[in-house]
């Protein structure tokens, strides 16, 4: 399959994303296609710097460009305000100003806090997007949420900074540990339930060849993500008309377990899973959505090996949690709950005594 390109469409903020299959040796052209920069801040993390970055920068550096590589520490824990400290202060130390450009090497991690380094940086420099997960790849690369954590709550810290490009090379997805291309493909359910039944059956009709990682599927798959969720951010960038808020569905509930577990023992795509189930049998019990809907979420996302079931939490304490959720309004939480496969609305109309009832499993 050729490379494909595709459009965010955010007039003076609009950008390339360019999916494929060996695409990543195309790095530093992509850039100067995008940035006369001669200076690149490379972020990745410790796991994906032998595998990939190292080859990124090294591309980089044969086109001429200078190369400063910054790693932090793979996974979760490292998206917090003591890690951004240090990557501020190294890349001052190292020589970055304003004509620096900023590349984030790696999963969604990696992205969101490059893209905050980025946004702040000198009041801001500019990004590109080299996502090397399948969760980066179908959602975090693209439409400029940028941020860290807080213990009490996730992203809570962040801005609106969108990336020069996005360079997708579905190849990298060859070695990602199992349950982190399941926990990516969290985020792909999400668009089928949120906008588009026909990909949702897309989906449950491909089972095998998503879980053998055959290339033209993955390629199809991330570019459908990356269009759908294009289409979103254009109508919506900042999440200001309600437009946006819809691929959070599932997140209120995932936030909240991710915050408890202090970030450490589930992935944010299998938070997602539990939490978009949980957000389907609150729709079911509110009488917006019949039980087959919420069945055939969780049958798809046991066959793509995601949990389903949240773990032993103390629901007073999630409930506590999901206060922290930035869609809380007047004084209210607001759920993204499906209406039907393929379609969400984002409601305030929820009791308190639902939310628990299906967090202590009685759906
Ligand atoms: N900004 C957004 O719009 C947005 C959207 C969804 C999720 N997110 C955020 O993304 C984060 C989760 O991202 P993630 O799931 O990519 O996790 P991650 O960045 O922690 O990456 C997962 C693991 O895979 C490793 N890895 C990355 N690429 C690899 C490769 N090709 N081969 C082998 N190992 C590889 C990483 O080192 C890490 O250990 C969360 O913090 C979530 O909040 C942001
Ligand atoms: O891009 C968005 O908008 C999303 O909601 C995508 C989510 O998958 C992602 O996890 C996002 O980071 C959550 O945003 P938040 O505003 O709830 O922190
Ligand atoms: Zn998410």
């Amino acid at each position: 399959m050729p490379t494909r390109t595709l459009r965010v469409d955010l007039k003076e903020r609009g950008y390339d994303i360019a999916i494929g299959s060996g695409t990543l040796p195309q790095c530093a052209e992509f850039l100067a296609e995008r940035s006369s920069s001669s200076h690149v801040v490379l972020i990745t993390d410790s796991n994906v710097d032998e595998l990939y970055a190292d080859a990124v920068g090294d591309y980089f550096v044969e086109a001429g460009l200078e190369v400063e590589l910054l790693v932090i520490e793979a996974g979760e824990e490292s998206k917090n305000a003591d890690v951004l400290i240090d990557l501020w202060q190294t890349m001052l130390a190292e020589g970055a100003d304003r004509g620096s450009v900023v590349a984030a090497v790696g999963g969604g991690v990696v992205g969101d806090i490059a893209g905050f380094v980025a946004a702040t940086f000198t009041r801001g420099v500019p990004f590109l997007q080299i996502p090397t997960t399948l969760l980066a790849q179908v959602d975090s690369s693209v439409g400029g949420k940028v941020g860290v954590n807080l213990p009490e709550a996730k992203n809570i810290v962040g801005a609106f900074w969108q990336p020069l490009g996005v360079l997708i090379d579905v190849d990298v997805l060859g070695t990602l540990p199992a349950g982190e291309f399941a926990a990516g493909m969290a985020e792909v359910v999400k668009y089928g339930v949120i906008m588009d039944e026909p990909f949702f059956e897309y989906l449950e009709s491909n089972v095998d060849a998503i879980n053998a990682r055959d290339s033209e599927t993955l390629q199809y798959v991330v570019e459908r993500c990356c269009r759908l969720k294009a289409d979103v951010v254009q109508e919506d960038e900042r999440e200001e008309t309600g437009r946006r808020a819809i691929l959070n569905y599932g997140h209120t509930f995932a936030h909240a377990f991710e915050a408890a577990t202090q970030y450490g023992k589930l992935l944010h795509g299998e938070a997602v899973a539990m939490g978009m189930v949980c957000a389907s049998q609150l729709a079911e019990r509110i009488g917006l959505i019949d039980a087959q809907a919420t069945q055939r979420q969780i049958e798809l996302l046991e066959a793509l090996s995601l949990p389903t079931r949240p773990l032993e939490f103390d629901s007073e304490e999630i409930y506590r949690l999901m206060w922290h959720d930035k869609k809380v309004a007047d004084g209210k939480l607001r759920f993204v709950l499906p209406t039907r496969l393929g379609e969400v609305k984002l409601t305030s109309a929820v009791k308190s005594g639902d939310v628990i009832a299906i967090l202590e499993g009685d759906a």
